[in-house]
């Protein structure tokens, strides 16, 4: 359960009168989530989500975020809208974390997602892509290729811990990603972690996308990527093309991919799951035992990471040619 920071009721509430959300009634830690602590909020008004940002958020990028999500929601995407304070700011405090108010979206996120919602998804990333045009603020993306080594290095000294020849394995890799990474390919604003705890449906229809706090400006191919490596390989390692051919299809539906864009989704998707390995191998050797959340496994993401060295093309993933 991701809740870092604990709050109390009196300051839940003082913190409350900050907004035009109405008079507390329940609050509850959220059982899901590594990144921030979430509550799940009743009021007089309805139900809110209050989130507390951590240690890998910079304070320093929330009117990013918080923007983004409004930028989004205007050009019709559905996605949660962070609540103005009577004093029209976005961001407050609680508990010594930023915090902000968030409108309650419906729906729930899929445990078992078919290649039908994976089509869902490649739609709805591809129309994130668009919608986000515009949008006058910029971040980088912390998370991409000069990030990976500084990330490395914090946890190569105990890599071997998780499994025997880590060491040399992802230094191979690493010099290999940065002497071949693609700077050219279309960009614009992406989501980063379009994972599928971060996109609700209601029933088979997707409902909204959650969770902006890693979106910024990096290569379209590159969230594409992000996107298969989260929705399209089953729970036993394996590579599902027919789910890997439906979200391609339902994100050319919307933005086709050029010949440099697919030429390049295996780097990319190697790249993903690096970006995926590093930070879960990072928070598995360092998060203190006890603590409220449920860590993930970085072995997932290299045993990706070792598929897509294997893979030559985009056809691979399911692309059928148009
Ligand atoms: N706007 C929202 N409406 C409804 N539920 C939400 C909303 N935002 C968050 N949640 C709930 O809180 C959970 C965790 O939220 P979120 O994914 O933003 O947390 P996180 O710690 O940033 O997670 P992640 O590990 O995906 O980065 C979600 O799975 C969902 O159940
Ligand atoms: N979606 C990420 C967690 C948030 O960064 C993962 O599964 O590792």
């Amino acid at each position: 359960m991701a809740v870092y920071t604990d709050i109390t009721e009196d300051d839940l509430a003082r913190f409350l009168t900050n907004y035009e959300a109405g008079t507390l009634l329940s609050y509850k830690g959220i059982a899901e989530g590594v990144e921030n602590s979430n509550f799940l909020l009743h009021t007089t008004k309805g139900a809110f989500i209050l989130t507390l940002y951590e240690k890998r958020v910079d304070p320093k990028d929330l009117p990013f975020f918080l923007g983004l999500m409004h930028h989004l929601a205007d050009r019709g995407l559905n996605c949660p809208l962070p609540l103005s304070r009577k004093d029209g700011e976005l961001l407050g405090e609680l508990s010594g974390r930023p915090a902000a108010m968030i409108t309650f979206l419906e729906g729930t996120w899929l445990r078992k997602p078919a290649a039908k919602h994976c089509r869902e998804v490649g739609r709805a990333l591809a129309e994130m892509h668009v919608a986000g045009a515009g949008f006058q603020l910029t971040r980088k993306n912390a998370l991409s290729v000069d990030g990976w080594r500084p990330l490395w290095d914090k946890s190569a000294a105990r890599a071997d811990e998780v499994e025997a020849g880590l060491q040399e394995e992802i230094a191979d890799e690493l010099a290999y990603l940065e002497s071949h990474w693609p700077k050219t390919l279309p960009h614009g604003v992406i989501h980063a972690d379009l994972f599928p705890d971060n996109v609700f449906f209601i029933g088979d229809q997707l409902s909204g996308l959650i969770d902006f706090y890693f979106a910024c400006n990096d290569t379209y191919a590159y969230d594409v990527s992000v996107c298969i490596n989260a929705w399209c390989f089953e729970k036993d390692g394996s590579f599902n093309m027919t789910k890997g051919m439906a979200l391609l299809d339902g994100y050319e539906q919307v933005r086709p991919l050029n010949g440099a864009e697919l030429k390049s989704l295996p780097l990319l998707a190697r790249g993903s799951a690096l970006r995926f390995f590093l930070t879960r191998l990072y928070d598995w050797l360092e998060t203190p035992p006890g603590a409220l959340v449920v860590k993930k496994d970085p072995l997932e993401y290299l045993k990706k990471l070792r598929f897509h060295r294997q893979v030559k093309s985009a056809e691979e993933y399911g692309l059928v040619h148009r």
